[in-house]
């Protein structure tokens, strides 16, 4: 299958940190959703975590309005923000109701290593660098999510117990989502960088913020299935 294409830069990115990338999409956890054989308290313990993550991540999404120099970006980055925090966050809360864990013990979680490392470098990212280094950090969740949903809604097995959540991130409007946030990344570097952006000094620099936002990536997968 084919791998869905989410924007010039995002591409790019991909290529040059294959081997971090192949590692955070193919993670053993990964295929423990797609064949329904995670067990159900690392999926669990992940999603805690999660809920947390997406906390920290909405706080990062916010530093980027802060950021943003057109409308264009700070709708991009205003819109996320109220994604997360008043629909995304809606799928742990129900899955970890029906578990028995009520949503104040999610907010009050205590974060795990892994959560903390990655959420944040990602707002250090974007609070000693600028717009485009904040990107190149956040990029690996958002395009990482929509890719493993894409290939999992095809390779899944019918009776997977973790659909729901393949489902919602196979779903088109966060295909589009995905798509959206890549042609708003090419446009902020074209007009940060040039339109050129790749042949720029600094797009060394930001290659290497999005393939260390991926090895969190695989860390973050890597904790859940330690329960650690
Ligand atoms: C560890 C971890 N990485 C990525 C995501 C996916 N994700 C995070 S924020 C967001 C929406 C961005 O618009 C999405 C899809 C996750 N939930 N947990």
């Amino acid at each position: 299958m084919s791998v869905p294409e989410y924007g010039r830069a995002f591409g790019l990115w991909r290529e040059a940190a294959r081997t971090e990338w192949a590692a955070y999409t193919r993670h053993a956890f990964v295929e423990g959703l797609k064949d329904g054989t995670l067990p159900r308290e690392c999926f669990l313990h992940y999603l805690v975590q999660d809920y947390v993550f997406l906390v920290h991540f909405s706080r990062a999404w916010a530093l980027a309005v802060v950021k943003s120099e057109t409308l264009e970006e700070m709708k991009s980055a205003a819109a996320t923000v109220d994604g997360l925090v008043n629909h995304e966050m809606r799928l742990h809360v129900g899955i970890c109701e029906e578990a028995g864990i009520p949503e104040a013990d999610l907010y009050s979680a205590s974060e795990s290593t892994a959560n903390l490392t990655y959420t944040r470098y990602v707002m250090d990212a974007g609070l000693s660098g600028d717009f485009a280094d904040l990107m190149a950090a956040l990029a690996p969740c958002v395009m990482g999510y929509g890719e493993i949903g894409a290939r999992l809604a095809g390779e899944a097995t019918a009776d997977t117990p973790y659909r729901d959540w393949i489902e919602t991130y196979a779903a088109d409007d966060y295909q589009q989502l995905c798509r959206d946030v890549g042609g708003m990344i090419d446009r902020a570097l074209e007009r940060r960088i040039g339109t050129d952006f790749a042949a720029a000094p600094r797009w060394a620099q930001l290659s290497e913020r999005f393939a260390t936002a991926t090895r969190l990536e695989v860390d973050f997968w890597q904790m859940g299935w330690d329960r650690s």
